[in-house]
């Protein structure tokens, strides 16, 4: 059944003497505890989904709807996380993780307990009361995870979360979300350049093109491929076959567009 619906959304960026139509009549759904993958040429208008969903911008027209109902984002429906982790320095983990409880007056004891196991199981038990400064980059992208998942967000947007990060700590992070937003049920929508990423990470591939944006394939992901942690999902023997069908949908419309 569907969870989170856009209906036809269409966007447009206007400014002072002209326009951007960035969407054109978006509609897929996305069932509770899947996970899409968004991808496609840069200025598709990936991120403007995203926006949209998470209520930041307003659709120019269409619909996007939670449970068939307009979104609340008073009810913390959604969780963000983006390429920068965006903790504040001055601020302990702990803190920087319990900043949206207490933005909402949830900051129990009960909750600090939940970030701290958390933090466990993101493989942090002892940063609590260190400092943002001293952690790696790799390390900060755990504590923004788990400041994501301690509201229980119903929908996780995940915006190329992995993209600063260096190869050998981007697929070990890909594996810890993969097994924490299956262990959890959660529902997610990742936008990544990343054909190998989106393959061995989601259920559903969102393929897009440009100018202006619209949905010009979706691929299934074989269950096969499903069922791995992404790391290994990537040694599969379906997983190139996807890949090239992907890389050719990406490329259909600029065969002869120099590199
Ligand atoms: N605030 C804005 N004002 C005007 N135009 C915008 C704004 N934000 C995005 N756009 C334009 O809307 C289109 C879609 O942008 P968007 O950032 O959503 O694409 P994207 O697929 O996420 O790109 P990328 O992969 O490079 O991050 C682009 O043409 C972009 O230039």
């Amino acid at each position: 059944m569907s969870f989170l619906t856009l209906d036809n959304v269409s966007h447009h960026y206007f400014s002072k003497n002209d326009y951007t139509k960035a969407l054109d009549h978006i509609s897929f759904s996305v069932k509770e505890g899947e996970f899409v993958a968004l991808v496609g040429p840069s200025g598709c208008g990936k991120s403007t989904i995203l926006s949209i969903v998470a209520g930041i911008i307003q659709q120019t027209s269409g619909k996007v709807l939670l449970n068939k109902e307009p979104i609340k984002q008073s009810e913390l429906a959604i969780g963000y996380m983006l390429q920068q982790d965006y903790l504040f320095p001055w601020k302990t983990i702990l803190d920087n993780v319990l900043l949206g409880p207490k933005i909402h007056n949830t900051d129990t004891e009960e909750i600090r307990n939940k970030a701290l196991e958390l933090l466990e199981e993101v493989g942090l038990p002892n940063v609590a009361d260190a400092y943002p400064d001293s952690l790696s980059g790799g390390m900060r992208q755990r504590v923004a995870l788990v400041r994501t998942l301690i509201t229980d967000p119903k929908v996780l947007l995940l915006d190329e979360p992995f993209s600063a990060l260096d190869y050998q700590t981007k697929l070990k992070l890909e594996d810890l979300v993969f097994k924490l937003l299956k262990t959890y049920h959660k529902t997610a929508i990742l936008v990544t350049h990343d054909i190998g990423e989106a393959i061995s990470m989601s259920d559903r591939i969102l393929v897009m093109d440009a100018n202006p944006g619209t949905i010009a394939k979706t691929f299934d992901v074989p269950i096969e491929i499903r069922n791995e942690m992404p790391f290994t999902a990537r040694r599969h023997n379906k997983f190139q076959n996807l890949f090239d069908k992907v890389w050719e949908e990406l490329n259909k419309n600029d065969a002869n567009t120099p590199i």
